[in-house]
């Protein structure tokens, strides 16, 4: 029988390529996806991209640049990365509907995924920047704006999902980071849950990065998160 593959986005948050690229061949065997973000990206380019790919055993790539600028800059962002052919590209929903639209025509065979209230915030933050309301009430507005302007994923906490999916098309991507195995530590991750809950919840992808990347050997600690939620 064939090892389980777990719906899992290794967040690849790596200082050099080198490392990245060696989580992924460990990782690769055990979960769906593999994620570049704002760190790998900045100092590799599409480089990461191709690299991690490959090295991960041709997994799909989440491209989180969580990008939030005007419609037309944010269009422009989105086609400069087309050619890498992400299966997933953030952006941040508060963005708003038309910049969300704007991702959205410009790459139609990727998921545009709309980021609604980060992970790392808890209520006070939200207060403190202005944004009234518990942060699953944001959550799900942003969301359903969202998916109305043309994203088919959405970015959650483990905490709001339920919530997002009760109030979004069947049919929309839910990913969930701040996710973090009974016992991990949540480091900076305020609004959290272990990945049994979330995909009870609702989740179609975890995201998780430092659990398994900071872990001494990150593709037998995906072997065992794969193992744990193997139905
Ligand atoms: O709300 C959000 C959106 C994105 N992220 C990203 O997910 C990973 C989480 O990594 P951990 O090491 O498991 O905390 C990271 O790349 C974030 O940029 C998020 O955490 N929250």
């Amino acid at each position: 029988m064939s090892a389980p593959v777990a719906p899992v986005a290794v967040a690849l948050d790596a200082p050099d390529l080198a490392t990245a690229v060696r989580w992924a061949r460990a990782v690769g065997p055990h979960v769906s996806t593999v994620k570049v973000g704002l760190e790998l990206f900045l100092r590799h380019g599409h480089e990461a991209v191709t690299a991690c790919r490959e090295a991960s055993g041709g997994r799909a790539v989440f491209l989180d640049l969580k990008l939030h600028d005007i419609p037309n800059t944010v269009a422009g962002a989105a086609r400069a990365v087309a050619e890498l052919e992400p299966a997933y590209l953030t952006v941040h929903a508060s963005g708003g509907p038309a910049m969300v639209a704007a991702a959205a025509g410009a790459l139609p065979r990727t998921r545009v995924v709309a980021v609604t209230v980060l992970t790392s915030l808890g209520e006070d933050d939200l207060a403190r920047v202005g944004l009234a309301g518990p942060a699953l009430d944001a959550a799900v507005r942003l969301a359903v704006l969202s998916v109305r302007a043309g994203a088919r994923a959405i970015v959650c906490s483990p905490r709001e999902v339920a919530a997002v999916r009760a109030a979004v098309p069947a049919g929309t991507t839910l990913i969930t980071p701040g996710v973090r195995p009974a016992g991990a530590a949540a480091g900076d991750q305020q609004r959290v849950a272990t990945p049994e809950q979330a995909l009870a919840d609702g989740a179609d992808l975890l995201v998780v990065g430092r659990p398994l990347t900071g872990a001494d050997d990150p593709g037998a600690a995906a072997a065992a998160l794969a193992a744990s939620l193997a139905p």
